[in-house]
């Protein structure tokens, strides 16, 4: 990884903290750039910041437990105020692939709950049309053989993630099934038809659910609102 890469990340995550305030519920995102997140805010709490954390996948939550960021429940709340999360890539509408790092179900759940979705990314994130990285979608293992099926019927190609020669298991212990389908020419059309295939439980187009993405580019950010 560059290190101006690496720099656009962290100044994407320190942007996106000053959102966050005293006493707020926050989701912490997964991966590379959302680390810088946890970071700042490990920080952020050292000198006084009181808020309760809600992690995306165990990853996280171990990473901020290092940080001494509080952690709650998500079962114990109704609601979240802001979360700070990455993407594989994005739109200057705000559409989203995300799931590269295999949380999508749990970010997706979190970003629903969330007042204010803030992504984060490095500027090699941003795209005109979503497709080029491949479309993570967590299907429960007993439905493989089916979803794949219905990816090649929506003209995709499905391939199924593997880790150390077996098939990579989320934190929910399903299946990602890594799915080209080209460069996407309306993603919501898409998402829709992805939503009605039985045993797939999350893909990574994100629509609609980011209020703000903050871009690191070179040694300042750019925000699409
Ligand atoms: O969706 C995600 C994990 O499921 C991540 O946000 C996405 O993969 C980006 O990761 P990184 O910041 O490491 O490039």
């Amino acid at each position: 990884m560059s290190d101006q890469k690496e720099l656009e990340k962290e100044l994407a995550a320190k942007e996106a903290v000053k959102s966050v305030k005293q006493s707020q519920i926050v989701g912490l995102g997964t991966g590379s750039t959302a680390k810088y997140v946890i970071i700042e805010l490990g920080k952020m709490v050292k000198d006084g910041l009181k808020i309760q954390c809600i992690p995306t996948s165990t990853k996280t939550a171990e990473l901020a437990t290092s940080y001494n960021i509080p952690l709650i429940d998500i079962n114990t709340v109704n609601h979240i105020d802001v979360t700070i999360d990455g993407a594989d890539e994005f739109t200057k509408e705000k559409m989203l692939i995300k799931g590269g790092g295999g949380a999508l179900l749990r970010e997706k759940i979190v970003a629903s709950l969330t007042k204010e979705e803030i992504i984060i990314a490095d500027a090699s994130k941003k795209v005109d049309k979503l497709g080029k990285f491949t479309l993570p979608i967590e299907v429960i293992p007993f439905a493989l053989n089916y979803v794949q099926h219905q990816i090649v019927s929506l003209q995709g190609k499905g391939k199924l993630r593997m880790n150390n020669n077996k098939p990579f298991l989320t934190d929910q212990q399903n299946y990602i099934i890594d799915s080209d389908f080209g460069l996407i020419d309306n993603p919501r059309v898409l998402a829709e038809k992805l939503n009605q295939i039985e045993g797939l439980v999350a893909h990574g187009l994100f629509i609609g659910l980011a209020a703000r993405v903050i871009m690191g580019v070179g040694d300042s950010v750019q925000v699409f609102n």
